[in-house]
């Protein structure tokens, strides 16, 4: 059995039509927004807004509209993956550097959902270490204040350089000893001059779909 496959496809359970859809990114929505394609295929009209340059070029290969901010005034549902989930479903997102515009679309969705498999969930967030957007320039200054956070940071490569998001920036994945507050380390890391902003979401899903032990799909809802 495929999870990603199966807690991804489950998604498209949200959608309706008519609806503007915020498309997340990663290997499981992945999923989701192939579904959604085929939907889209049957007749289904509905509007996507990506949150990557990558999920936008899946998004017109799989033939869904899509649409910006300036032609919407809401976002109806945002659906996307995580790299941890917590029982309060707060997240650990950005594995794939795209946290910013995965946080911006998941603040002006009306519901968010979290499409995770199993291996996602967690008791505690920090295993995943934390991914942190921050602006090039003195990059340098911005990884000391980390430290000064209790953080190991470490600054993402790809091919031998430093990896840059799509908004031209740099990613430290930064390991805790422990996150004994999400929110306060969401809040503090954001103060930093130069954190443009990190993967903690907390407070933001609604639902999380993820598999329970007897690999059946189970809903996870905010209480
Ligand atoms: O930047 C990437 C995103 O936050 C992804 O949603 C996250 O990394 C989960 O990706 P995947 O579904 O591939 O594990």
């Amino acid at each position: 059995m495929n999870e990603k496959k199966e807690v991804g496809e489950k998604a498209v359970d949200y959608v309706e039509e008519g609806m503007v859809v915020g498309l997340g990114t990663g290997s499981t929505v992945f999923y989701t927004i192939s579904k959604l394609g085929n939907l889209v295929q049957q007749g289904l009209s509905i509007k996507g807004i990506p949150t990557s340059k990558q999920t936008e070029k899946l998004a017109i290969e799989v033939g869904i509209p899509l649409v910006s901010f300036h032609e919407i005034n809401q976002i109806d549902v945002a659906i996307d993956g995580a790299d941890e989930v917590s029982r309060d479903l707060d997240l650990i997102k950005g594995g794939g550097g795209a946290l910013l515009r995965e946080k911006i679309i998941a603040k002006a969705a009306k519901a968010f959902i979290v499409v995770a498999d199993p291996h996602k969930m967690v008791d505690k967030l920090g295993s995943f270490p934390l991914p942190v957007e921050v602006v090039p320039f003195g990059f340098e200054m911005t990884m000391k204040y980390l430290q000064e956070l209790g953080g190991s940071p470490q600054l993402r490569q790809k091919d031998g350089i430093p990896f840059r998001t799509d908004n031209g920036n740099y990613i430290f994945d930064c390991s805790f000893p422990e996150i004994t507050s999400p929110e306060d380390l969401e809040k503090d890391l954001n103060l930093i001059p130069g954190v443009v902003d990190n993967g903690l979401f907390i407070g933001m899903a609604d639902k999380v779909i993820t598999l329970n032990g007897d690999k059946n799909i189970s809903i996870n809802v905010r209480k």
